[in-house]
């Protein structure tokens, strides 16, 4: 979604406004330094052309303003270097918490090949932004303090100069326009190339064994991609370069002018003249500063649009989520219904189909083993992700022992279950909340045949360089532990070895049971269905079957 520059400067100001006292105390600080500055050219060219030696006040009125200068351009550094770095910090925060409290599907949406270069790359962008900012306030000061130095000596040379510099900054703005659509083409391409970097990196395996797809993935993806970006780059620069340069040119071409002017008719006093070419001279620095960081402040506006379209892609939070830890879960429930309920996903493409799951309705009860089962793809993990909350149904309800769930309760409602999805994620901590680690640890992983392996020290587990099957027994673990009333497993078993998958099925399952657990199993094992008190059979996203064991 294109974001304007305006949303991008509102964003900007969005995060400057709890700043603002600093802020203004630092860029009037920097003007000052800058002011002070002009202000001593001023002096040592009226003391280069006083006749007699400078009195004892020029020289006091030197000492003070280098004093100020200094003060002045120092503090403004020190202040908005800390702006700054409280600017990027509050930004990571504000991401995290947007993330964290994003919708699932948005977030599943959204990709995380896209996720991770906003934000590592653009808040790095931004934070180069940031060390600039002070700089160009003190830059621009000290230029617009010469202009008024350079009009308080001579109006037509002022004129003169003011004509260049807006020719100066007439090219100047249409490389900037130009060198932002390269970067915003450069940025594009930053997306696709962590898309590479996440196959090379997760896909090592098979790019070992695969060499003609390692050898495209070299040459066409990677190289390509790396080489377009460094031409995008070249090509944006050189603009920004090239304008530079004739900026510095059109100085000189003024400094010429006003001496030709002045060989051909000497009329202008000299020291106006030498004034003149001081103020220039040292003014160039500046301008040329702030001209040279013309591409930094243009990155950090395509960076501020990524982080605006992320802002406005999860820009409807779940309520609640990083509220406090509240009650603990109750150790039961009663009953899970899904009434009528319906998700959909969105379309992969025009004129695609998308994938519909339900409406469907279904009601588990206290101490219930439910299986789900049904082919590749028909909609058993969307079926769990809706019914544990994860997406919330598009028509229909969930209800908990009776009410319906709300988007104001849906936290704590999934606070009730503990889940192994397929594509788990293995955190090797088994920390409860209050910061405990549960007693009975040890015992379970002596149960779960894997205390020869793993050990757990201070909460954390020693190792999880493990099989893919020890892997998620160690996840089995802290389900185990979370001592939450339902546990779901979306094909567990699938990774484990048949004598393990048979003591799973018939002696943890029921033992789990026994304990007044609610389980719900997505399995492809018909030889342990008969454990089921009740089997779901999904074809193509509806109930095709629905059984209670006799
Ligand atoms: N994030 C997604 N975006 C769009 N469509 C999706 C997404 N995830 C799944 N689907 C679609 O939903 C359908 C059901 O997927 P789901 O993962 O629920 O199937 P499943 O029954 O669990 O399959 P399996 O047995 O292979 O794990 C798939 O056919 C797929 O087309």
């Amino acid at each position: 979604m294109p974001t304007s520059p305006r949303s991008s400067l509102s964003a900007l100001l969005h995060l400057l406004r709890p700043f603002w006292p600093l802020l203004t105390a630092a860029t009037l600080l920097g003007v000052l330094g800058g002011l002070s500055v002009t202000g001593l050219l001023a002096a040592i060219n009226r003391i280069l052309h006083a006749g007699d030696s400078p009195g004892a006040g020029l020289l006091l009125a030197f000492a003070g303003l280098c004093a100020l200068a200094l003060a002045g351009s120092v503090l403004s550094d020190i202040g908005t270097n800390r702006i700054g770095q409280r600017v990027i910090a509050r930004l990571r925060k504000d991401l995290g918490d947007r993330i964290l409290t994003a919708p699932i599907d948005q977030l599943e949406r959204y990709r995380s090949h896209r996720l991770i270069p906003v934000l590592t790359h653009d808040v790095d962008t931004i934070s180069d932004f940031a060390f600039v900012f002070a700089p160009l306030a003190v830059s621009l000061s000290v230029t617009l303090g010469s202009l008024v130095y350079l009009a308080l000596l001579s109006w037509p040379m002022f004129l003169a100069t003011a004509v260049a510099i807006l020719i100066g900054s007439a090219v100047q703005y249409i490389a900037r326009g130009r060198g932002i659509e390269g970067f915003q083409e450069a940025r594009a391409h930053e997306d696709e190339l962590q898309k590479h970097y996440r196959s090379l990196a997760e896909g090592a395996k098979e790019l070992r064994i695969n060499r003609p797809r390692r050898l495209r993935l070299q040459s066409e993806a990677l190289r390509g991609t790396i080489d377009r970006i460094c031409e995008v780059q070249i090509r944006s620069i050189t603009l920004f370069v090239v304008a530079k340069g004739f900026g510095s040119t059109l100085f000189f071409i003024v400094i010429g002018v006003a001496l030709g002017v002045e060989a051909l008719w000497p009329s202008t006093d000299r020291g106006t003249l030498s004034g003149f070419i001081l103020v220039l001279l040292y003014m160039k620095g500046p301008l040329e500063h702030l001209i040279g960081t013309l591409p930094i402040v243009s990155r950090a506006q395509v960076a501020f649009r990524r982080i605006a379209e992320l802002s406005a892609a999860f820009a409807s939070p779940e309520p609640h989520l990083l509220m406090k830890d509240g009650s603990p879960p109750p150790a039961a429930i009663d009953s899970l219904e899904l009434r009528a309920a319906r998700y959909a996903y969105p379309p992969a493409g025009p004129g695609e189909d998308p994938f519909v799951l339900g409406p469907v309705s279904l009601r588990v009860g206290r101490g219930e083993i439910l299986f789900i089962v049904g082919e590749n793809g028909c909609g058993k993990t969307t079926l769990i992700k809706m019914l544990l909350g994860l997406y919330a149904p598009q028509d229909g309800d969930i209800l908990l022992n009776g009410r319906p769930v709300t988007p104001e309760t849906r936290d704590d409602y999934r606070q009730l279950f503990t889940t192994i999805f397929a594509d788990y994620f293995l955190f090797d901590d088994l920390i409860q909340a209050g910061g405990n680690v549960p007693e009975e640890a040890q015992a379970y992983l002596e149960r779960l045949e894997i205390a020869h392996k793993v050990s757990l020290v201070d909460g954390v587990f020693s190792t999880t360089d493990l099989s893919t099957g020890q892997r998620k027994r160690l996840a089995l673990l802290q389900a185990w532990t979370e001592g939450r009333p339902v546990l779901v497993f979306d094909e567990w078993a699938a990774d484990q070895d048949p004598a393990f998958r048979r003591i799973f099925y018939t002696e943890l399952l029921p033992s789990l049971k026994a304990m007044g657990k609610t389980i719900i199993v997505i399995s492809h094992d018909d030889r342990y269905f008969d454990v089921a008190d009740h089997l779901l059979r999904l074809t193509a996203g509806m109930v095709a079957q629905d059984e209670f064991a006799r």
